[in-house]
């Protein structure tokens, strides 16, 4: 499948289904609009994909949790206008509780924290990588489900743990074979919005909301961005104050707008000095029109880019540390980052990066005569406990589509379960690779395979 179709991007025709029109009976065979099946090619590169998030959170010894992909709705009800709460895929259930489909994970990870109250050992630096929902009704056909990767740290208030969190993201993509000359991760910080929202009188509640309109810039045209901010009721200075904020993209820039003591250009100052540590800085480029759509960012933010900026954010991500107490919980400091598992396959897909994933297997067992069938099962038994991957072949066949079947799975042995062989206790082995073949006593078989089995 293409990188589209694994990304379920590609145009879903719409119109009845097939069953309708040939009234054959067959029922619909596509998934539900916005969702995508995983047929074995694309499940392989799916598995892939998780394995580099999965060995990169472990690299940075960060421990996998999971949280069930259906929530109590409260979960993510804000009243900052986000889209990501407006396209909730939510519904009552039989028992009338009103519940969603997660649209993210961290409201869940949040959830999850306060539960474990005190038992909490800080810092907490947790991963996931679960799927997530929205409800789409524009006819765009866009995707309703995505698998995201998701880091946080809790328990850490410095921007150290921002900085551990971006490294993270550098390693992936290094492993990938991507680098900083294809990918820009923009940083800023709400505290920017903060500062000057501050200067016009407007209270620190106002972020998340502004934030969420700001972050529109790139996508609505101006007017109608003014127009939303002139609603959230800012006045024509403090308007103008935040879209002239929006433009700075370097440190002197911002000392500039704020002053060298603004909490602001301080954390970003010391973040960008970490990432020298991390050799990631050539990464990083500051740039305030980053806000990200999130209401509940409180301190830095950040999203990767492809550098030709032909694609939609790779991930994003930053500080929430009233996410807990909007909960109703203690406070707790707390940065991470979602990286969705299309977008970034897009990217790799124009680079020529996507890896050529096959099925395979070590061995493959057939029998010549249906009665030596409890035999060659008992073989194949036991080259699996020695390890080896090993298709049985459960019926009668033709060698044509034996030797086809071998080659489809990578085998590099044939082991050939025949009467006379099995008569002087041997079992016929084609070294397919080497182009060898000869008769062995099933014990050397096994030995053999155990030594294999552990190379
Ligand atoms: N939040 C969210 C969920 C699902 C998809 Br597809 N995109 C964004």
């Amino acid at each position: 499948a293409t990188a589209e179709q694994q990304a379920g991007t590609e145009d879903r025709k719409v119109g009845v289904s097939k069953a309708q029109e040939s009234n054959r009976g067959l029922i619909e065979t596509q998934p539900v609009r916005g969702t995508r099946d995983f047929a074995p090619d694309d499940y392989r590169l799916r598995q892939w994909l998780f394995g580099e998030f999965e060995a990169v959170s472990r690299l940075f010894g960060f421990e996998q949790f999971e949280t069930p992909v259906l929530e109590s709705e409260e979960l993510f009800v804000r009243k900052a206008g986000e889209e990501i709460t407006q396209q909730l895929y939510n519904f009552e259930d039989k028992g009338g509780r009103r519940v969603a489909l997660r649209p993210e994970l961290t409201p869940s990870l949040a959830r999850l924290i306060l539960a474990q109250g005190g038992r909490l050992g800080l810092p907490a630096k947790w991963f996931s990588i679960g799927q997530c929902w929205r409800y789409e009704r524009t006819t765009r056909g866009r995707r309703r489900e995505h698998f995201q990767w998701n880091m946080d740290v809790i328990g850490v208030p410095g921007v150290a743990a921002e900085a551990e969190l971006l490294a993270a993201i550098a390693l992936f993509l290094e492993r990938l074979g991507l680098s900083a000359q294809d990918v820009v991760i923009k940083v800023s910080s709400r505290k920017v919005l903060q500062a000057i929202l501050e200067r016009y009188g407007v209270p620190d509640e106002a972020v998340g909301p502004v934030s969420v309109i700001v972050d529109k810039m790139e996508k609505i045209p101006l007017e109608k961005v003014e127009e939303e901010l002139t609603q959230a009721g800012l006045s024509r200075e403090a308007m103008d104050g935040i879209i002239g904020a929006t433009r700075i993209d370097s440190l002197p820039d911002l000392q500039q707008l704020l002053g060298a003591d603004s909490e602001a250009f301080v954390e970003l100052q010391t973040l960008f000095s970490l990432a020298e540590g991390y050799g990631i800085a050539q990464y990083l480029q500051l740039d305030t029109s980053c806000v990200r759509g999130l209401a509940y960012y409180t301190g830095t933010v950040f999203e990767g880019r492809d550098r030709a900026g032909q694609l939609r954010a790779i991930f994003g991500g930053g500080r929430y540390d009233q996410l807990l107490s909007t909960f109703g919980g203690q406070a707790q400091p707390c940065a991470g980052f979602g990286f969705g598992d299309c977008v970034i396959l897009e990217l790799l897909q124009d680079k020529g990066l996507i890896p050529k994933l096959s099925h395979k297997v070590e061995d493959l067992v057939i029998v010549l005569d249906e009665s030596l069938r409890a035999s060659a099962s008992s073989i194949g038994q036991k080259l699996r406990r020695a390890g080896r991957r090993v298709d049985l072949v459960l019926e009668a066949k033709k060698m044509k589509w034996v030797f086809k079947q071998a080659e489809r799975c990578g085998a590099e042995r044939l082991i050939i379960v025949a009467p006379d062989e099995w008569e002087r206790g041997m079992v016929r082995v084609k070294n397919l690779s080497a182009r060898d073949e000869k008769d062995m006593a099933v014990d050397e078989l096994l030995a053999l395979s155990h030594r294999a089995g552990q190379d």
